[in-house]
């Protein structure tokens, strides 16, 4: 978390803790005008009207609440929803929750460099079509989805069209109007600011309707019941004017890493594959495959780096990567996979210490492999016949 966040935090953690709810005392108002003053800072950082944010728990609860909303509440007449094989866990998993209540989903197959196929998607909307949800930023890979292709298409067709967004407010300039984004998932901590707060933007011209998942004393225009953490929702907006603020410094000083880092790694290490699309991706993220490494002991010589295979919620699975896996990256490729994280407070020194530690453990995981030295012998693998027992 940015400092200077927890230090808008702090006094509503203590002093000035009245709930933003109580209309009747001045503790309860001053409580209240600091929510809203954050209101006005996330609505800002994405182009929205703060009457369109509806503050949440996270990205994973605004994605629930999004999709099952636009079914629930459209569901009579709308019984189709499309996302895409790459969404995060809790897309998907929403969308299977619903197949199960009788919704039809297409899960849309992404190009090799994870992108999505916008001919494809546009033959795959029906009259019935309630949702299209597809992600900005990838979460594993990094690679940025055509999201004005796809609001174009979703408004030409009067589909809604959802976004999750998590990976990419506050790391790219976007705006929801724009980008004809009805719906879109933001989350505290991946902008720098507390863990267990987030939004959902719902769009209000043309106005869009979610049946809420939670019922009770009917906070958040109805949309979202509870009472709100008033130091996290400042602490968001802090984070969100924040990045607001130093997106352009943080660009550049992210990019200028990771070029170092893709550089260091794949000048000194053969046999590398970057994963996703090399074009069209946020700097912040780099995905590599290393050819003839053992995966999980690549992982485990890098443990004091926090680096992963794959994502955080599916870290403890020793499955391959299914987003890779929807690349067409093989099996192999996808188990040698490290995704690297590079952020405002990356340092150069960092970056050096990465490269030095791959480049040590690699060449000594390598020098272990029968595989590598066949390699090095020249021999071809695929022309080997595999003996089978
Ligand atoms: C793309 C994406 N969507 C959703 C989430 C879930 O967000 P949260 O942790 O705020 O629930 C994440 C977090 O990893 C993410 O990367
Ligand atoms: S995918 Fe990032 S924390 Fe779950």
């Amino acid at each position: 978390m940015d400092p200077r966040v927890l230090d808008a935090m702090l006094p509503f953690l203590s002093g000035q803790f009245g709930n933003p709810h109580s209309k009747t005392h001045e503790y309860g108002w001053e409580a209240e005008s600091a929510s809203e003053a954050a209101r006005e800072q996330v609505a800002s950082l994405v182009g929205a009207d703060s009457k369109e944010i509806v503050f949440t728990s996270g990205a994973t609860e605004s994605n629930n609440m999004a999709i099952k909303g636009i079914a629930h509440f459209y569901g009579e007449k709308k019984r189709h929803i499309i996302t895409t094989q790459t969404e995060h866990k809790c897309v998907l998993d929403s969308c299977r929750v619903l197949q199960q209540e009788g919704f039809e989903v297409d899960y849309l197959p992404v190009k090799q460099d994870g992108l999505v196929d916008l001919e494809l998607l546009r033959s795959l909307i029906r009259p019935d079509t309630a949702l299209v949800s597809v992600m900005y930023v990838n979460n594993e890979i990094g690679v940025i989805q055509p999201v004005r292709e796809i609001g174009q298409l979703c408004r030409e067709n009067k589909v809604f069209f959802h976004c999750d967004a998590a990976q990419a407010v506050g790391k790219i300039p976007l705006d929801v109007n724009e980008l004809k984004i009805d719906l879109m998932s933001i989350s505290g901590h991946k902008l720098y600011g507390p863990k267990g707060i987030g939004a959902l933007y719902v769009r209000r011209r043309p106005r869009v309707r979610i049946e809420p998942i939670f019922s009770g004393g009917g906070q958040e225009r109805g949309m979202r019941s509870g009472t709100l953490p008033h130091s996290l929702v400042v602490g968001f907006g802090a984070a969100c004017d924040i990045a607001g603020r130093e997106l352009e410094a943080d660009t550049a000083h992210i990019a200028r890493l990771s070029a170092r880092l893709e550089q260091g790694l794949v000048s000194r290490i053969p046999h590398v594959v970057i994963n996703g699309s090399t074009e069209s991706r946020y700097k912040g993220n780099l995905n590599i495959s290393f050819a003839y490494v053992e995966g999980e002991s690549l992982l485990m010589a890098l443990k004091d780096m926090a680096v992963s295979s794959g994502s955080a919620c599916t870290s403890a699975s020793l499955e391959p990567s299914y987003v890779l896996r929807a690349l067409g990256v093989d099996e192999e490729m996808a188990h040698t996979s490290i995704r690297f994280g590079i952020g405002r407070f990356t340092t150069e020194a960092e970056v050096d210490y990465a490269v030095e530690n791959c480049v040590k453990h690699v060449e000594r995981l390598r020098e272990m492999s029968p595989l590598w030295e066949m390699v090095q012998e020249g021999i071809d693998l695929k022309s080997i016949q595999w003996s089978q027992h």
